[in-house]
């Protein structure tokens, strides 16, 4: 532990513990999470140096800092995601910056931004989540697994469907299984043994890898033009041309950005209106509202959508109240100096949002379930919400997800009550996880 100290000792580093050589703090980070963060701030403030999954790290929890970084991309501060996450995720929008990332947010957007979900998207979303949800009445559902499954299917829809078209439905099959391989993997250590989640997510990489070049060579061999993300991708006329392993690292992107907040989004909003009655009584109203304008027969609108201020504001809460997402990470690409430190260049940033998150000054009773308190408007616009990100990378994803948690409620809330069966514990750090399912009876409503 001392080497490990020596070796990163260098005049001007925010204060801090650098743990054993390798590995440094990242057992303590992954066990204790939240809690290591919190003692680690008390003893050292708001920014402190650490090593966490296998990088020198500098954690800040400092809002305006935050911001600084978020904004400043351009000054060295590109995105610094850790090496496990890179090797199995592959190039793809978080590691390039500058031009080439402009690019490839704009063929994201033109694929999954918001004009995208307005015109074309939305009716097949309701339509997905309609049928998903159809006959659950009577049912004893885990809701854990029930979202990852919805989430996966819309997931892939998004991404294979215009991807990959006609293939589509064995092709979801022989990916289903390698969605959750790949999201625990980036988030462990990048030790390649056997039996590591590390190592099952780079196989689960190799399998969707492998699955994915077949098709590309099965487009190749035809002359069929597609006109969706893939063809995009593989058109000699693209302004970025993409290598294939850049392709589907991409597709892998798309796959796994979606499908971890999402879910876990709804699975927490259901969560958090079982326990409160008035919040579930006001979501209720305010579908039942939608739906008693309609005709018999006649289906929710992109309008409709944009007038549930209150579902949003249970979405958003659900988000802040369990933490969905910790915080992003970045990398200097020089030695730089930030709030009177010294930042060496190559070290990774962790700019931790989750205290933000419970800040009384920004949320009074911080602790509380409270959808109402974004009916405010200035508070989703506040300049310390960092629930989708912020500057250049501000989530492409955010309609897109918002859209799907919305359209479930939806279903859900009209068509059934729920009891929670009790007893399953819950891990909040690093991700929101029921080791054992979170279990819910359902009735018609
Ligand atoms: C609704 C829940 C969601 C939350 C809370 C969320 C959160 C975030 C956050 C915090 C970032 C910033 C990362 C950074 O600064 O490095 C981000 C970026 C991103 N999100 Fe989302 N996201 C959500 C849904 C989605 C969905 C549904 C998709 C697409 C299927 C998506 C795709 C992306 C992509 C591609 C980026 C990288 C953008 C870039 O680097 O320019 N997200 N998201």
């Amino acid at each position: 532990m001392k080497w490990n100290e020596i070796r990163y000792r260098k005049k001007g580093l925010p204060p801090g513990t650098m743990g054993w050589p390798l590995v440094g703090e990242t057992s303590d980070f992954l066990k204790y999470g939240s809690e290591f963060m919190k003692t680690q701030r008390s003893k050292h403030g708001e920014v402190f140096k650490t090593h966490i999954l296998g990088s020198p790290t500098i954690i800040s929890m400092d809002p305006e800092l935050n911001r600084y970084i978020l904004y400043n991309e351009s000054k060295g501060l590109v995105p610094g995601y850790p090496k496990a996450m890179v090797d199995i995720l592959g190039t793809n929008i978080s590691t390039v910056h500058g031009a080439t990332h402009k690019h490839i947010r704009g063929s994201i957007l033109s694929l999954l931004g918001p004009v995208a979900v307005k015109e074309k998207l939305f009716p097949n979303l309701l339509k997905c989540v309609k049928s998903f949800t159809a006959d659950w009445d009577g049912k004893t559902i885990d809701i854990q697994e029930k979202a990852q499954e919805w989430s996966q299917q819309m997931a892939f829809f998004l991404a294979f469907k215009q991807i990959f078209e006609s293939e589509s439905r064995s092709i979801y099959d022989s990916f289903k299984p390698e969605f959750e391989k790949i999201v625990s993997g980036t988030l462990a250590l990048p030790i390649n043994i056997p039996g590591t989640s590390y190592h099952i997510g780079l196989q689960a990489r190799s399998k969707v890898i492998k699955l994915s070049r077949e098709i590309i060579k099965q487009r190749r061999s035809s002359s069929t033009i597609h006109r969706d993300m893939l063809g995009q991708m593989m058109s000699d006329e693209t302004k970025y041309p993409l290598n294939d392993e850049e392709i589907i690292s991409q597709i892998i992107t798309i796959l796994n950005s979606g499908y971890e907040t999402v879910s876990k989004i709804t699975m927490m909003s259901l969560k958090y209106l079982h326990g409160d009655l008035k919040a579930l009584q006001e979501l209720r109203e305010e579908h039942f509202g939608i739906l008693g304008r309609k005709e018999a027969g006649e289906s929710i609108t992109w309008e409709d959508y944009k007038s549930m201020s209150f579902t949003l504001g249970v979405i958003l809460e659900s988000l802040r109240l369990a933490t969905v997402v910790n915080g992003v990470m970045r990398r200097t690409t020089s030695d730089l100096e930030l709030n009177g430190y010294k930042f060496p260049k190559g070290w990774r940033i962790y700019i931790y949002t989750r205290e933000v998150n419970y800040d009384p000054l920004l949320h009074p009773e911080p602790l509380k379930f409270n959808p109402w308190r974004w009916l405010d408007k200035k508070l989703e616009s506040h300049k310390y919400n960092f629930l989708f990100g912020a500057g250049g990378r501000l989530c492409p994803g955010k309609e897109l997800g918002l859209v799907m948690i919305s359209l479930f409620l939806h279903c859900f809330v009209t068509q059934y009550r729920w009891e929670e069966l009790e007893g399953e514990e819950m891990v909040k750090f690093p991700r929101i996880e029921v080791p054992n399912g979170l279990h819910l009876r359902i009735s018609k409503y």
